[in-house]
């Protein structure tokens, strides 16, 4: 298969680092600070993303980085980077081979930051770049919801490799979704997925484990024989994603369940698997660009699980651009056979604004 030792070290990788976010999950201080856009960063996320990066500079050192935080804040914060470095160093995964193979720890809180320092790629068009989101849906982690680690090689501006670590998520693929899926997680059995695809071989899922990887399994999107019947997903945040023209659009399609409501990229996963069918994501300000960490890797996993992802417009995800989507407004994410016919929905209520 392509991209096989990227796609096994991605998912290593991703594993690893959910462990750390799950051990900050389930403290109550999370050693939150507040960036300059205001948007919550806790020590989850620079933990996770130290370890991420790490085990990419071990196997790929000429790979560019693209990865939303940065280590700037930490180094006029000694208490904050100590926290850190005490979960960093206490995370391993537990299959002795598997850890070896990412390279082993960390060797100091210096050589940490120095990681978490190596994703300002500008990203672009050209080359091998990785975008690296360590908690996509902070505020989702902050709040006992839904929350995912993020991680999708690019190469040339095309995602070929896309893996996202969900430790709230049920294993079974078959678990309906309800209203309230992402409200009010506990370390319950039978919680914790990976997903992954590479271009072209398809989508999985697999249980997520704190030593080698599970055995994963093929997903795919639901076919929708009655779009009136269809669960979609949006975000919890209102800030984020357009509650009010979503209720529209689905109203317009005849959609009668309530939105799941679901922080993090863990509603395109769940699109991919079949317990949902749509994500929508209409914008609430014309300016915001979407994040690439944001979208690469579900893009992916949807896409090759038999769906459709474009922007509100029909657009394709252009990853080109740099490190943001400024090409593209919003998403619109179904199974292909559908997709027109949700879009054209979404330019209705669009116009009638
Ligand atoms: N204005 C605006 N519009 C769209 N998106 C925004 C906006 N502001 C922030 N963000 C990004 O939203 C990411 C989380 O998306 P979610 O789908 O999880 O949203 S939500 O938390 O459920 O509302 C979140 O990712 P994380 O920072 O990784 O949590 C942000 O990158
Ligand atoms: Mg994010
Ligand atoms: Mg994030
Ligand atoms: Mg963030």
């Amino acid at each position: 298969m392509p991209y096989a030792k990227e796609l096994r070290i991605a998912q290593l990788a991703v594993q690893r680092a959910t462990l750390l976010t799950k051990s900050v999950f389930h403290t109550t201080a999370k050693g939150t600070v507040s960036k300059e856009d205001h948007s919550p960063v806790t020590v989850g996320d620079f933990g996770a993303q130290a370890l991420i990066i790490s085990a990419l500079r071990h196997h790929f050192p000429d790979d560019e980085i693209v990865a939303e935080e940065e280590a700037a804040e930490l180094i006029a914060n000694k208490p904050l980077s100590e926290r850190i470095w005490s979960y960093v160093q206490a995370t391993m995964l537990e299959d002795e081979s598997a850890e070896q193979e990412l390279g082993g720890p960390i060797q100091s809180e210096q050589e940490m930051l120095d990681a978490i320092d190596m994703g300002k790629s500008p990203g672009g068009a050209k080359g091998r770049i990785w975008a690296i989101d360590p908690i996509d849906g902070t505020k989702g982690f902050l709040r006992g919801g839904q929350y995912a680690v993020c991680l999708a090689l690019m190469v040339d501006g095309d995602v070929k490799v896309g893996v996202l670590g969900c430790p709230n998520l049920p294993v079974d693929d078959s678990a309906p979704l309800d209203a309230h899926a992402g409200e009010n997680q506990t370390d319950a059995e039978g919680k914790g997925v990976i997903f992954s695809a590479v271009l072209g071989e398809g989508a999985t899922s697999g249980a997520l484990s704190r030593g080698a990887l599970s055995k994963e399994a093929p997903i795919h999107m639901k076919p929708i024989e009655d779009i009136t019947q269809a669960t979609f997903c949006e975000s919890v945040e209102s800030g984020h994603s357009s509650h009010s023209d979503q209720a529209a659009i689905a109203k317009l399609l005849g959609i009668t369940k309530p939105s799941v409501r679901m922080d993090s990229q863990a509603k395109y996963g769940s699109i991919a698997r079949g317990a949902g069918d749509l994500y929508l994501r209409l914008p609430v300000r014309a300016d915001y660009e979407e994040k690439i960490w944001d979208h690469a890797a579900g893009d992916l996993i949807v896409r090759e699980a038999g769906g459709e992802v474009t922007d509100v417009t029909g657009k394709r995800l252009d990853f080109t651009l740099g490190r943001t989507l400024k090409a593209n407004k919003g998403v619109v994410a179904a199974p292909k056979a559908v997709h027109g016919k949700i879009l054209e929905a979404v330019k209705q209520v669009l116009s009638s604004k």
